[in-house]
């Protein structure tokens, strides 16, 4: 589903941020990608989602070499990966309901066809009686969770999420952990970025990619 090979990448003129990182992610899988502060998780985020060029290395998504596609193919690929944003991007202006409507809208959707899966979505992240607040009155946690149904709505083939319980209490913590297992465990490939050890340690099963001084290890 998605493969980098010998990826580097160097914000202009420094040190290569990230060196010879190489791994696979296969569909339907689940894995934590860690390291300290500053390792390189979001960059590395970032390059899957092609916001950023490597400035070498192959980068294959969706069996297509990312080098080679379009501005078009770039839209239709991010489409199928679903991104939990360290600082959630909801808009402000919206109601919870809109902006977790909004990639539907996007793609053309009339509302009759999504209503009740936006609602349904809304309510399996703990959130269906504050589909009508706007973000500016909700919680970290509450906008960690609708930044996380906004990701789901478009039923992605990959997840990614950015530190996604960095902004709340261990038992919320634990329950956004569990609707991720529960994701993949429903055929969605996960990668959680976190540095939160003990977040890591309540579901053994994942693997772990560990960024450490520019270059990836990977524990099965
Ligand atoms: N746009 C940029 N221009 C220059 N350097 C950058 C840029 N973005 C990130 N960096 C640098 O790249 C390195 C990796 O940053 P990145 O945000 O990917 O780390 P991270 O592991 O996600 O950190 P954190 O856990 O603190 O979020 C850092 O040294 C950072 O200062």
């Amino acid at each position: 589903m998605l493969s980098f090979e010998n990826v580097g990448l160097r914000y202009g003129v420094g040190p290569e941020t990230l060196r010879d990182v190489t791994f696979e992610i296969a569909p339907r899988s689940f894995q934590f990608l860690t390291g300290p502060s500053g390792a390189g998780k979001t960059t590395l985020m970032r390059l899957i989602i092609m916001a950023l060029k490597p400035t070498r290395g192959l980068i294959n998504i969706f069996d297509r070499d990312s080098a080679t596609l379009d501005k078009d193919e770039i839209t239709e690929t991010r489409r199928k990966i679903g991104v939990v944003f360290q600082d959630f991007r909801l808009l402000d202006h919206l109601s919870l309901y809109e902006n977790v409507a909004l990639p539907l809208r996007v793609l053309g959707r009339e509302e009759a066809s999504y209503r009740s899966e936006v609602t349904e979505l809304l309510k399996w992240v703990g959130l269906g009686d504050r589909k009508h607040a706007l973000p500016t009155v909700l919680s970290g946690g509450e906008k960690q969770r609708a930044s996380i149904a906004r990701a789901l709505i478009s039923q992605p083939k990959l997840l990614l999420a950015d530190e996604p319980t960095g902004n709340v209490d261990p038992t919320l913590a634990r329950r956004i952990l569990r609707l991720f297992v529960e994701l993949h465990k429903s055929g969605t490939a996960v990668v959680i970025a976190t540095h939160d050890l003990s977040l890591m340690d309540q579901y053994d099963a994942a693997r772990r990619l560990v960024l450490a001084d520019g270059r990836l290890h990977i524990f099965e």
